[in-house]
């Protein structure tokens, strides 16, 4: 199993989504939607908006540039707005992951909803604020064009079969969009293989002159782009795409170059090809007379049922509060985390173990770590961020105690409250909030970023070298930048996820 190294909000968030979110729920088992199956749609998305990459001036890729692009005849489908829409509606962006990343995302989910492999994932794509060129191969061109295609979107010609092969294992083509291909009105969905699963029927049905792809045996032979490209080479590759296996390796590897197509200017993530071992919350923090309440987690990956696990901090240098072994805290509780489907078919299990440590605010506290223990005699494990142990900030941050979630006759909103150390007589406080969820009715979906200033919050006077600022926030932003300038001294705390962090919030009317 990989390890982690705290903090990388990216690459946190990306395995959090990967192995914890509840994007997969709408592909778990394949299930069927407008005639075609849901899968179907969210993969074909992904390949469009990939389709604007050029390998040449390494321009476009899969940078969700596809929401700019819905009016072109090459995009049309049911399935495109559909899927936007799914994808906007779990509001799963944040500052640092775009549409792009919840596009890739959905590929991989959709895959495996099928029974298709798992394709390790990367995040960090940059999303298009505009359209790219219109360079969808459609199925009228003919082979010298969706080679060329192809090449500019990286891909020679064995890989241009291979990874149609691989597309057109799920879904068909829709009478209604396609008229002059699927002639049949008493049809809605032409499927390309007789199975809805992710498999290598496409292929084999292929060659055994038994299939029902229109795009190879349909009656207008200029949109046979299926049989112009898999017979393109005499078979060969198609003859090697017969065995399941291969088929599955085969579409994988490709999968994951084609979601991994992306400007060169963007950086991507290492792939994910298992669930981190250890992750932890993102400690949460508040101060109270002579107190520090400190919140995290631990998710520990295939745990033994008899792990205990807890929690030492060692004091800020100097100090002598803690013993020279530190100060410990057992974990509260734990909860088994319930994996996506790719968690599910990798077959991991996992626990999460929860703390709530008090900490003594003079001495304070410079790193925390964890001690697995799994009473069998075997030595504890320690888990210590590769030696450095998990730094919190503590000179500002959001009180989690303080916060408060505030429901009015007229509206919900959150008092978020700030504790900075220092004198604030002369700071200033402001922050950005980000709303992943856009409230448009048809794409571009994109969040919504606002202003807000915070003031001294007279409810909660300065203690303990702490000032505190509020401002008030709609229960629609779900991340935060905060900036506090006290004198010459700026505090920042950046991507602050105020989803998370708001369930520890006090309900107050
Ligand atoms: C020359 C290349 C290609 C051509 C001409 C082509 C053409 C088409 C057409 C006309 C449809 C019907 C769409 C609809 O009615 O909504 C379709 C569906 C589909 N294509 Fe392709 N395609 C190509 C390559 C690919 C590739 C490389 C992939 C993925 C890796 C892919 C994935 C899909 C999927 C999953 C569907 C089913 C969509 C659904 O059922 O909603 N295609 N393709």
């Amino acid at each position: 199993l990989s390890t982690f190294q705290w903090p990388n909000p990216l690459l946190s968030y990306a395995d959090n989504q990967l192995y914890e979110s509840d994007l997969d729920s709408f592909v778990a088992g394949c299930p069927g939607r407008d005639n075609t199956t849901v899968s179907a749609q969210w993969l074909r998305i992904a390949y469009h908006d990939m389709s604007t990459h050029d390998v040449d001036s390494g321009t476009g890729g899969l940078d969700a540039s596809i929401m700019y692009e819905l009016d072109r005849p090459q995009n049309v489908g049911e399935g495109m707005v559909q899927s936007l829409q799914d994808f906007n509606g779990f509001g799963l962006t944040t500052p640092f992951f775009g549409m792009a990343d919840v596009i890739a995302l959905g590929a991989v989910f959709a895959v495996v909803g099928c029974g298709g492999p798992v394709v390790p994932y990367s995040a960090g794509r940059v999303d298009a604020t505009v359209a790219g060129p219109a360079t969808v191969p459609e199925p009228q061109q003919d082979l010298a064009s969706h080679i060329e295609s192809f090449r500019q979107q990286g891909f020679n010609e064995t890989e241009m079969i291979a990874l149609v092969a691989c597309g057109h294992t799920l879904g068909g083509v829709r009478q209604v969009d396609f008229p002059l291909i699927v002639t049949d009105t008493s049809i809605d969905v032409d499927t390309f293989d007789t199975t809805t699963a992710f498999d290598s029927t496409i292929v084999s049905q292929y060659l055994q002159n038994t299939t029902q792809d229109v795009l190879v045996v349909g009656p207008n032979v200029t949109t046979q782009s299926d049989l112009r490209i898999f017979s393109s080479d005499g078979n060969v590759t198609m003859q090697s795409l017969l065995s399941v296996e291969t088929f599955s390796d085969t579409c994988a590897a490709l999968f994951q170059r084609m979601l991994n197509t992306v400007p060169s200017t963007v950086n991507l993530t290492d792939p994910i090809t298992d669930p981190f071992q250890y992750v932890i919350n993102d400690p949460l923090l508040s101060y109270q007379n002579g107190t520090f309440t400190m919140l995290t987690a631990l998710r520990v990956v295939n745990p033994s049922a008899s792990a205990t696990v807890t929690m030492l901090w060692a004091d800020q240098q100097g100090a002598s509060f803690c013993p020279s072994t530190g100060c410990s805290v057992q974990s509260s509780g734990s909860q088994p985390v319930f994996f996506t489907i790719v968690g599910v078919a990798q077959g991991f299990t996992a626990s999460r173990y929860f703390f709530n440590a008090k900490i003594n605010a003079t001495s304070s506290i410079s790193k925390f770590w964890f001690e697995i223990n799994n009473n069998d005699g075997s030595d504890p494990v320690i888990v210590d961020n590769g030696g450095s142990g998990f730094v919190p900030s503590l000179s500002s941050f959001v009180d989690v105690t303080r916060s408060e979630q505030v429901f009015s006759e007229t509206s919900v909103f959150f008092k978020v409250v700030m504790a900075v150390s220092g004198d604030a007589a002369s700071a200033t406080a402001s922050m950005t909030g980000f709303e992943a969820l856009s409230t448009a009715t048809a794409p571009p979906f994109t969040p919504t970023t606002t202003s807000m200033t915070l003031e001294l919050d007279d409810t909660n006077p300065p203690e303990g070298g702490f000032t505190f600022f509020t401002a008030n926030v709609s229960t629609s932003v779900t991340f935060l930048d905060i900036t506090v300038n006290v004198g010459s001294t700026t505090f920042t705390i950046d991507n602050f996820n105020l989803r998370t962090a708001s369930d520890f919030f006090a309900s107050v009317t």
